[in-house]
């Protein structure tokens, strides 16, 4: 079928762990510069010449168990791949997800994906993270697939949703997480949050908002696709996420939109309402409207 060129990760079998502040081996920076010259600009499907097919058969073989020394994982491993335009903040979400703060994640014996074992539920399995995958997504083999788009840009957050048809076609049983990376750029943000809940539950899909370069809520996107794979729920019983998408809205989120939608946000809304208590100005630069 096709390459997916522009989704180029940039793992490969130089040191593991990069800070995204650092600047990225030559061979990065070599696939970076394909990509960008490519025009193709994630269309999937189309017929081209594809690089070396990436193995993701990982048995729990010596190399895996030697990511946490003399600790055999109990299940898994369990792969991850992550998914989506190129400047999104995959490479750091994926050494965020392996543990780069406590630097115990290892490369698998292909050179090609983080291992790292977690604790999640008091039980100890293994994950391998991928961050590159460049071939036809049909080829794709994992238990997890997270779409990451950046909060700052819109186009990525559209390609998330190209892509997940295509996943749904090709794999439909996959289970998916949609994640709206930077979430730390307030001021330069495109994508709402409650855009992107209404894109995840159109696809049934959960919904995290982080910041992986701040490691912000990365343990819970840990945990979701970690209880994915395992094919439990992604919040144990009793527990609400207020970012996930299908209907499973918090109270706290609910009663907040309530109450937002009691108050009217924009001075013709004021004018309406006439009373002098909404016309009180807001100095909030995020609201250009209220000045
Ligand atoms: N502010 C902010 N910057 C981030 C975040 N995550 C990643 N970045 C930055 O975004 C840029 C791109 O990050 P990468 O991790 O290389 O993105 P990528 O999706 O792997 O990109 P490709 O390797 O080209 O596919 C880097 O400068 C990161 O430091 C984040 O959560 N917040």
């Amino acid at each position: 079928m096709e390459t997916d060129e522009c989704d180029s990760m940039t793992l490969s079998s130089a040191p593991p762990l990069r800070r995204g502040s650092t600047p990225l081996p030559i061979k990065h920076q070599l696939r970076r510069e394909e990509a960008v010259h490519d025009d193709c600009d994630w269309t999937l499907g189309l017929a081209g010449p594809s690089p070396p097919p990436i193995s993701f058969s990982l048995a729990k073989d010596e190399t895996i168990t030697s990511a946490v020394e003399g600790r055999p994982p109990s299940e898994g491993p369990f792969r991850i791949a992550l998914l989506g335009q190129n400047g999104v903040g995959k490479s750091c979400l994926a050494i965020a997800l392996a543990g780069d703060l406590d630097r115990t994640a290892s490369v698998d014996s292909e050179g090609e994906g983080y291992v790292h074992t977690v604790t999640v539920d008091d039980e100890d399995c293994t994950i391998l993270i991928y961050d590159n995958w460049r071939q036809d997504l049909s080829d794709l083999q994992c238990e997890v697939c997270v779409l990451v788009f950046s909060v700052t840009d819109r186009r990525s957050f559209h390609r998330t949703a190209q892509l997940r048809l295509l996943l749904r076609e090709t794999q439909p049983l996959t289970p998916i997480i949609l994640v709206g990376n930077k979430s730390d750029l307030v001021r330069s943000r495109e994508v709402s949050t409650q855009e992107a809940l209404t894109s995840a539950s159109l696809f049934d899909c959960l919904y995290v908002e982080m910041s992986a370069s701040l490691d912000h809520r990365t343990a819970e996107l840990l945990e979701y696709a970690v209880r994915l794979a395992r094919g439990l729920s992604p919040v144990p019983p009793g527990a609400c996420g207020h970012d996930m998408a299908g209907g499973r809205e918090s109270i706290t989120h609910r009663a907040k939109r309530f109450l937002t939608s009691l108050v009217p946000r924009y001075p013709r809304e004021r004018e309406r309402d006439g009373g002098k208590f909404f016309r009180q100005k807001s100095r909030s630069c995020h609201d250009l409207g209220a000045l």
